[in-house]
């Protein structure tokens, strides 16, 4: 089996929906995102001729991905109002959205998921909330 690791980060503000310490209050992280391909063959010819993939590929997809987060407050679908939505974006704030709490681990199976659906053999990402605290998802 071979395999490729790349990373990005990102600069975000989150906060955790029912949590009852400190992550209930708004706050960032600079996430650190770690992901890993793995693959039974080398590409067999053209450009990615015995490689999994172009390094340069790879962390351009990871790096795109980071760059959508970078700087956004991401937001658990229905934690906020409407009204509080409305106004955080009348004064400019960029927002993202996602369907789930925003954990760790729920933001490592993301990241998972969108690249892997770029074409890109994830076999794991590593989302690091914190230099030591880190949640991995193996697809
Ligand atoms: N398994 C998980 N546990 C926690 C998550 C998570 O995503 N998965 N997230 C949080 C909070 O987002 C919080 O921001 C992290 O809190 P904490 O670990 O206390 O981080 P600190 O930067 O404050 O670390 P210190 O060691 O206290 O400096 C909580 N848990
Ligand atoms: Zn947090």
């Amino acid at each position: 089996m071979y395999g490729l690791k790349t990373e990005a980060s990102f600069d975000s503000a989150h906060f955790l929906t029912d949590y009852y310490g400190k992550c209930e209050n708004l706050h960032g992280h600079r996430w650190r995102m770690v992901v890993h391909l793995e693959s039974p063959d080398l590409q067999a010819d053209g450009t990615m001729k015995d490689m999994v993939m172009d390094f340069g590929v790879f962390k351009r997809a990871v790096r795109a991905l980071a760059e959508e987060l970078d700087h956004t407050f991401l937001v658990e679908e229905g934690s906020l109002s409407d009204a509080t939505l409305a106004a955080l974006e009348a004064e400019g704030f960029s927002l993202t959205i996602l369907p789930f709490r925003t954990t760790a681990e729920n933001l490592a199976r993301y990241a998972c998921e969108r690249l892997t659906e770029q074409g890109l053999p994830v076999s794991q990402v590593d989302m690091y909330e914190t230099p030591n605290n880190c949640a991995v998802y193996r697809a």
